[in-house]
């Protein structure tokens, strides 16, 4: 039975991966929140790899809050680069596969057709550069990693944008959506699964891939459809916003190529739409049954 650590047990695709852990009983599961073992702290590494044989750990902490590093710049770096770097070196020391996670934002959105692993990165925002930097600090130090970028990952679980939207339009909140922006939402389940699944089967087609659901859309056309399904379209009001201002610039296209994913790992991935309609069902029955009143 192979042993998997989660670190940033309590996030969302922490959360999700918890979630699977339960019916997933072929993998021996160690979910360690912030509190139990920060990636930050050199003594909680070692204690952790020290005290326990582990197969893969799964890297799901990060500083994740886009806005907040353009002032927290050292912390963001901190987490999501240095903290990956020690994370990369104790993997290395004690042979285990570091599967980490990071996304589309290393990308400057100049691209018009869907990025390759291959495009040059250009980040630019501070969290993007930041976990460009832990990308490259795993590259340089592991051979037997997985990196997969993935892009506006939701769920049941955590803050994410799914969930501000069903939220304020709950509330009846009218909802001015950017359209400045084009990528591809991903549900967070889909991604644990399939990392699951990965080291289920043991694949060792090690390197960087880019991981996100099907198709493309903008934050615009995300909480339209999150609204047509919930029909709550019908009792708030939904505007496109053109100026809509943040502290930190995002990717005007952040949409990834995923042939090179497919043609590793023979998955069949699901449409955005499909899966935020999948976990609609899933996880807001409640919402639903009253949309079909
Ligand atoms: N969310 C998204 O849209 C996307 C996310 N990604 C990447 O996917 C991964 C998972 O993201 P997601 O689950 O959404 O993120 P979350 O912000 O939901 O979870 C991150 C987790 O990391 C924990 N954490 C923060 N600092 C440390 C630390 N020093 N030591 C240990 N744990 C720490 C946090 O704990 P606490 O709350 O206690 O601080 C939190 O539980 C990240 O690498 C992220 O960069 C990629 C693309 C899109
Ligand atoms: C809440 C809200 C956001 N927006 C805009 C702001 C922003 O441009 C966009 C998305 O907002 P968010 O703050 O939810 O998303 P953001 O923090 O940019 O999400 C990113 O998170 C990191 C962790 C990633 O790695 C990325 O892939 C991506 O998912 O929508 C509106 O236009 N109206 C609104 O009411």
């Amino acid at each position: 039975m192979k042993t998997v650590l989660v670190t940033g047990a309590s996030g969302q695709l922490g959360s999700c991966l918890q979630k699977i852990a339960n019916e997933r009983l072929e993998i021996d599961w160690l979910f360690l929140t912030s509190a139990e073992m920060s990636v930050s702290s050199k003594k909680d590494l070692r204690l952790v790899f020290g005290n326990k044989q582990i197969d893969y750990c799964i890297n799901c902490a990060a500083y994740t809050n886009v806005e907040k590093a353009e002032s927290e710049k050292d912390k963001a770096f901190d987490i999501n680069a240095t903290a990956v770097k020690e994370l990369a070196l104790i993997c290395k020391e004690h042979n285990l596969v570091l599967i980490h996670i990071s996304t589309d934002y290393v990308f400057d959105g100049e691209k018009e057709l869907p990025y390759l692993e291959t495009d040059l990165t250009n980040p630019i925002n501070v969290y993007g550069a930041s976990k460009l930097q832990g990308e490259k600090h795993i590259q340089e130090i592991l051979d037997k990693y997985f990196i997969f970028r993935t892009s506006w990952l939701y769920s049941q679980f955590g803050h994410n944008f799914f969930k501000t939207v069903l939220k304020k339009a709950y509330e009846g909140e009218t909802l001015n959506i950017t359209t400045a922006q084009t990528g591809t939402p991903t549900n967070a389940n889909d991604l644990a699964e399939f990392l699951t699944n990965l080291i289920v089967e043991g694949n060792a087609n090690y390197g960087l891939y880019h991981f996100s659901n099907l198709g493309a859309t903008t934050w615009y056309g995300f909480a339209k459809k999150i609204l047509e399904i919930t029909a709550l379209n019908e009792k708030v009001e939904l505007n496109k916003d053109t100026s809509y201002t943040t502290i930190a610039k995002r990717p005007q296209n952040s949409v990834l190529d995923k042939e090179k994913l497919e043609t590793s790992f023979k998955i069949d991935l699901n449409t955005w739409e499909k899966a935020v309609e999948e976990l609609l069902r899933s996880e807001y029955k409640d919402l639903l049954e009253h949309a079909t009143r």
